[in-house]
């Protein structure tokens, strides 16, 4: 085994994510962590907390700016943490890095690469997410080549990345009626501003700075986004 290879029986997660995926008739919306985009090797302690907090269907190592030695270096530990919460492990941009960690996905950008060339490499067990920031056209291709999941963004402003497209809930709403493969809201995502999106029909709201820059802490940012989606699900806020 390579270096930095670590093959995990992650299947649990991958069957809460989004392999297997039926959506269920009362629509819950899961929540699926994004790193922040610089980490330590202190970061496993953070992510161990906000595991803590609640339930969490995947985590994505986002990195930008580090080469995949290093990034193979700092994800391991936080694989393994991942492994043992049932948490699948996602890995940002980088299908050769996703193979080589024996990872439980790959999130593709438009300019990441081709989701059907990364089940070729990936296996059909891997879970491939695709950006497809405002456009219907870009998520129906993402179905066709394969994607088990496809990504509605930006809902908000964010600091955690510069972003040159919005989408609007509605699109959540078109995608729910019309394809049973899940959908996945990102960008400035807060407990405070989540409610539409869930009521619009996203299957997983992506966070990062809503949970890593929370002043009450990462576990009670987890617990508090369980509830208000539990909430946002019932339609008791709005
Ligand atoms: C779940 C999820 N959705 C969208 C993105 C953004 O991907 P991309 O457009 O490739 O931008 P970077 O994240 O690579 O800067 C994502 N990472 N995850
Ligand atoms: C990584 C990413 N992609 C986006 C997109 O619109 O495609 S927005 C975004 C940042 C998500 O972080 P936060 O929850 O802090 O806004
Ligand atoms: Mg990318």
């Amino acid at each position: 085994m390579a270096e930095n290879e670590i093959l995990t029986d992650n299947d649990e997660a991958l069957d809460a994510f989004t392999n297997n995926y039926q959506r269920p008739s009362e629509n819950p919306c899961g929540l699926y962590l994004i790193s922040p985009p610089e980490i330590d090797e202190h970061f496993v302690e953070r992510l161990k907390k906000a595991f803590d907090g609640g339930d969490v269907s995947a985590f994505q190592l986002r990195l930008k700016g580090l080469n995949e030695h290093a990034i193979a270096r700092l994800a391991e530990p936080l694989q393994k943490v991942c492994a043992d919460r049932d948490v699948a492990f996602i890995v940002n941009d980088s299908v050769s890095l996703a193979k080589r960690l024996g990872a439980d996905g790959v999130h593709l950008g438009q300019g990441d690469g081709d989701a059907a060339e990364a089940r070729v490499i990936l296996g059909p067990s891997a879970q491939i997410g695709v950006t497809c920031h405002n456009s219907r056209h870009l998520a129906m291709i993402a179905g066709e080549k394969g994607a088990d999941y496809v990504a509605f963004g930006a809902f908000y402003p964010t600091t955690s990345k510069d972003v040159r497209y919005y989408a609007r809930p509605e699109i959540l709403s078109w995608w729910a009626t019309l394809f049973e493969l899940p959908s996945v809201a990102i960008g400035g995502i807060t407990t405070e501003n989540v409610a539409p999106i869930v009521k619009a029909g996203a299957d997983f709201v992506a966070v990062c700075a809503g949970i890593w820059k929370a002043k009450e802490g990462e576990d009670k940012a987890v617990a508090h986004f369980n509830t208000v989606l539990d909430q946002a699900v019932k339609g008791e806020i709005a």
